[in-house]
């Protein structure tokens, strides 16, 4: 099938141009002024529209188990809520149950995945350290994962302790990987929440207050020196406040490799949410790290344009009203997390291009073409370009919406930006050719997402290894006395 977009302002990470953008089957064939339709090709009207790159949401959390229980959206009704908001591609993280080895945890969300509508691909959790891990991880990049997360949080569960970030962050040097981190110190956060609990704090605001901004920064901090010390990039996720921010600037203008990806969540919801007087409503906003005072908010934003923050992601881990009541009398029990699919890009356009905050060139690169590049997915993803994946967003800047969980994909009662008013919607949204979404509801059936696979080794981590053996310790030959 062959499809021709009219008239539209093109948009990617570097220009804004007026364009057609012919499509021949899955991918883009040519991007150029007053294309001529080949016989029988579908035009579609884009004039007055933007047209970008799908989006790729680099943090999600499918069917996850996850806090004694499993998060509502599993891969079919995330993907859909994700093409109905304009993002194409996600990138699930893959954590294996305690025991479980990484290829058995990698096939078992090769079968959830299988439910996917729209595409993906993994991130591998690293959540201990054997005799066997190296290994595994060679085997899980062979499979097309060049990314692992580590939790520097959830003690007694996830978390895991310096010596294996070492271990882990020198292996991903090794193999051309690039490690990920949650940076909360989980140390810190157990002493904090039994404080609070044995002071009677047990609702939600507990959780703000035993997540301080410290216990972000100081893991980032850490996190970002053992993997100067390691010789790896590294990718900071969920990064909420302007001391962890700071922390990535100053990595970066030394040089270093740190990537900084503030959730669209952040951005825009504040701590108050935990003083609701409405339990549910204080619950339902529980995510890690929490919602910070405003005052973080403009650093992030200010990351965003000044290219400190290089990518705005969910961490979608939805989770229904009935799940959130499993912590009523204690906030350690809530399950963590939050939804956004559907709402990143009309929250991030909002709030972003239609303030003047970001122009829609950054739009794009912060949604769609930073998470590509950093994840060695580009161009195949992230691109409007020959060769690319045909995945393709009609983006209406004039269109608006007012949030509803009424009418949203997501599996979940509630939706956190219930009420705000969105300007600038995805009229059209393609995936791989097909009109996959319209007018913010899906239109493919579950099994249409393919697996997303991503090599090691892409340029930083080709350049990273060049530097680690040009300053490689050299003995100093001695003669014998
Ligand atoms: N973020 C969150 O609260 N839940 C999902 C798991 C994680 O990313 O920490
Ligand atoms: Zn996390
Ligand atoms: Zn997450």
């Amino acid at each position: 099938m062959t499809l021709l977009i009219k008239g539209g302002i093109v948009v990617t990470a570097d220009l804004e141009h007026r364009a057609d953008v012919l499509v021949d089957g899955e991918t883009i064939v040519a991007v150029g002024l007053d294309l001529d339709p080949p016989a029988g090709a579908e035009i579609v009207d884009a004039s007055g529209n933007y047209v970008m790159p799908g989006g790729i949401d680099p943090h999600t959390h499918m069917e996850l188990l996850f806090m004694g229980t499993v998060s509502a959206d599993d891969f079919e009704w995330g993907t859909k809520a994700a093409l109905a908001g304009g993002t194409t591609t996600i990138v699930d993280f893959c954590i294996p149950d305690p025991g479980q080895r990484m290829p058995d945890a990698f096939r078992a969300w090769e079968e959830k995945a299988k439910k996917a509508a729209g595409d993906y691909s993994f991130h591998l959790a690293v959540t201990g350290w054997d005799e066997g891990t190296s290994a595994d991880m060679a085997e899980i990049v062979s499979k097309g994962v060049n990314s692992f997360k580590h939790f520097m949080a959830y003690k007694g569960a996830l978390m895991v302790d310096d010596d294996v970030l070492f271990s882990s962050f020198r292996t991903c040097a090794e193999l051309g990987a690039t490690p990920l981190v949650h940076a909360e110190n989980g140390d810190v956060v157990a002493g904090l929440q039994a404080s609070l609990l044995a002071a009677g704090i047990t609702g939600p605001e507990g959780h703000a207050l035993s997540r301080p901004p410290m216990v972000e920064a100081e893991a980032a901090t850490r996190a970002i020196m053992i993997a100067e010390m390691a010789g790896c990039p590294l990718y900071v996720v969920h990064t909420s406040t302007r001391e962890a921010h700071e922390a990535i600037a100053r990595a970066r203008a030394r040089g270093l490799r740190v990537y900084g990806e503030p959730l669209i969540q952040h951005l825009l919801l504040d701590e108050e949410r935990y003083r609701d007087p409405d339990w549910l409503k204080a619950a339902q906003c529980v995510m890690s790290p929490p919602f910070r005072a405003k005052s973080h908010q403009d650093s992030l934003w200010a990351g965003l344009s000044a290219g400190s923050l290089q990518v705005v992601a969910t961490d979608h881990c939805s989770f229904t009203n009935e799940q959130k009541r499993m912590g009523m009398s204690d906030f350690t029990r809530i399950p963590n997390g939050t939804g956004g699919l559907q709402d990143r890009m009309r929250m991030l356009w909002t709030a972003g291009v239609a303030t003047g905050r970001l122009t829609p060139s950054e739009f794009v690169a912060v949604t769609s073409t930073n998470a590509a590049k950093i994840l060695n997915m580009y161009p195949r993803k992230g691109a409007i370009a020959p060769g690319a994946d045909a995945d393709l967003v009609i983006w209406d800047p004039a269109a608006t919406a007012t949030v509803s969980a009424a009418d949203q994909v997501s599996r979940i009662e509630y939706n956190v930006f219930e009420g705000f008013e969105c300007r600038g919607l995805p009229a059209k949204v393609y995936l791989r050719g097909g009109l996959a979404a319209e007018g913010g509801q899906p239109l493919v059936q579950r099994g249409t997402g393919r697996f997303v696979a991503r090599k090691p080794f892409a340029a930083t981590q080709v350049a990273l290894k060049t530097r680690r053996s040009a300053t490689a310790p050299k003995p100093i030959l001695r003669g014998v006395h």
